[in-house]
């Protein structure tokens, strides 16, 4: 028997986000954003589900902060749906949205949970999508506009802000792949989105410090691991293109003030060219308190001529998978973390995102979702080693506190700690929410 210990002032937490929980979507004064639209355009969503009801968190905050602190987190990680402060997106501000969050964090911090919160995960106003959405410059303002009475209305209460979730979600997954809201398929459409939401980013960050605005800002980037199949160069540099596509092309920016100039000519050979204008790098190269990570997965990957964005194919080494289909890759959570460390130095990283799906549903009241300690068990093995190998770990927050609306997926797959059920909305604690009460009290765990 082993124990897996971590340091004492490790922080412990659970993610949400405003779209996939809150439901109430007409509720006062709430604008409709891009997942609505998205959602409710047919063959976009797997059973046509939507986040009209979600997991009813807008009605039901109260309970879900009395099972988080049953849990003993230090955080909760959750986000602001911007049309219910903008319904339009710029304009006129909703008083009733603001309250909401207002009740919803004087209840955390009555609780003795520190919010973390998150202003951008995906739910663009539709208004200003149809004004070109992040593929227009406007746009950019109008977020640091959100931002700034965010932080104004929330100064001293919230002190731990993430500008954007996963922007290679909200660019290339969404207007390259196509599989997210807006459901664009256009690579030098992605390129300039994600270029404009590193600007909104960078200037965000500018104005949180104009307002001698109180704690901590970053952004939180998804990143997977891709390892060489074989020590080859073709196989090495196809790898290299396909983890740049989630880590140097978000991180340079930001911490270097340039974009990785091979994946520049990779992108420029695809035909696709970045619109940067005077002033963009430096208003991005902002310094940050903080680097969000979220880690789901990672696979072996080796050089195939013509295959995919990056001339680079998954291969398949019979990793266990989990219900979505995603490879269990722990050491790819350990590999990952070591080379942002080696590239990009000691800042300091909470982890922001990290979960596996497993539809297990309760039986006698109890849901026995092994599969999901294990991962978590299996995954925090890998962070408590890159912590071990310098690096600079502040806190670990597990994707997901609920079942909630999985994006494309709809609510065929379940990332929770605690099982949601979507007729009733009663919520049932699984196996996994109560080994992770446990490792947080501890703060170890044996193997
Ligand atoms: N890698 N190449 N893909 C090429 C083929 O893409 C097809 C689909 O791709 C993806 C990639 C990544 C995801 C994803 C989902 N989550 C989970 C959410 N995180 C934020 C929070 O809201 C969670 O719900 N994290 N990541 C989905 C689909």
């Amino acid at each position: 028997m082993s124990i897996i210990q971590f340091p004492k002032d490790m922080k412990w937490g659970v993610a949400t986000a405003s779209y996939q929980i809150e439901g109430a979507v007409k509720e006062h004064g709430r604008g409709e954003s891009i997942w609505d639209t998205f959602s409710k355009t047919p063959g976009k969503v797997v059973n046509g589900d939507n986040g009209d009801v979600a997991c009813d968190s807008y009605h039901r905050y109260q309970e879900d902060i009395a099972i988080m602190k049953d849990l003993g987190v230090d955080y909760y990680r959750f986000s602001v749906a911007w049309p219910r402060i903008f319904p339009n997106g710029t304009g006129e501000i909703n008083q009733e949205g603001l309250n909401y969050y207002h009740n919803l964090v004087d209840t955390l911090l009555e609780n003795g949970i520190e919010p973390m919160c998150t202003l951008y995960h995906w739910d663009l106003p539709q208004a200003l999508q149809d004004k070109g959405g992040w593929d227009n410059r406007e746009t950019i303002e109008a977020f640091v506009a959100y931002a700034e009475v965010m932080f104004k209305q929330f100064e001293g209460k919230i002190k731990n802000w993430i500008t954007f979730n996963e922007p290679w979600c909200v660019s290339f997954l969404s207007n390259f792949i196509g599989a997210h809201a807006p459901g664009f398929q256009n690579l030098e459409l992605a390129m300039n989105v994600a270029h404009h939401l590193m600007i909104a980013h960078g200037k965000t960050v500018i104005k949180f410090r104009e307002l001698n605005t109180t704690g901590q800002i970053g952004y939180a980037p998804n990143v997977e691991w891709n390892e060489p199949y074989s020590n080859k160069q073709e196989d090495i540099d196809a790898c290299k293109r396909a983890n740049a596509w989630f880590i140097e092309w978000f991180f340079e920016p930001v911490f270097k003030g340039t974009y990785p100039q091979f994946m520049v000519e990779w992108f420029e050979k695809k035909g696709a060219r970045l619109n940067i204008q005077d002033g963009d790098m430096e208003i991005i190269n902002q310094p940050i308190d903080f680097l969000g990570i979220n880690y789901y997965t990672g696979s072996v990957g080796r050089f195939a001529e013509g295959e995919g964005l990056f001339d680079q194919e998954k291969v398949d080494k019979g990793y266990q998978k989990t219900d979505i289909g995603w490879n269990i890759y722990p050491e790819g959570f350990y590999n990952v973390l070591c080379y942002i460390k080696e590239q990009y130095g000691d800042v300091p990283i909470y982890i922001t995102e990290n979960g596996s799906c497993y539809n297990d549903e309760p039986v006698n009241g109890e849901v026995k979702d092994e599969g999901r300690l294990n991962y978590l068990k299996q995954h925090l093995i890998s962070l408590e080693r890159s912590m071990q190998s310098g690096v600079n770990i502040k806190g670990y927050l597990t994707w997901s506190l609920l079942d909630n609306f999985e994006w494309a997926e709809g609510y065929t797959m379940r990332f929770g700690i605690v099982h949601v059920n979507y007729r009733t909305l009663e919520r049932t604690k699984k196996d996994s929410f109560y080994w992770y009460k446990q490792t947080i009290s501890n703060n170890f765990f044996e193997i």
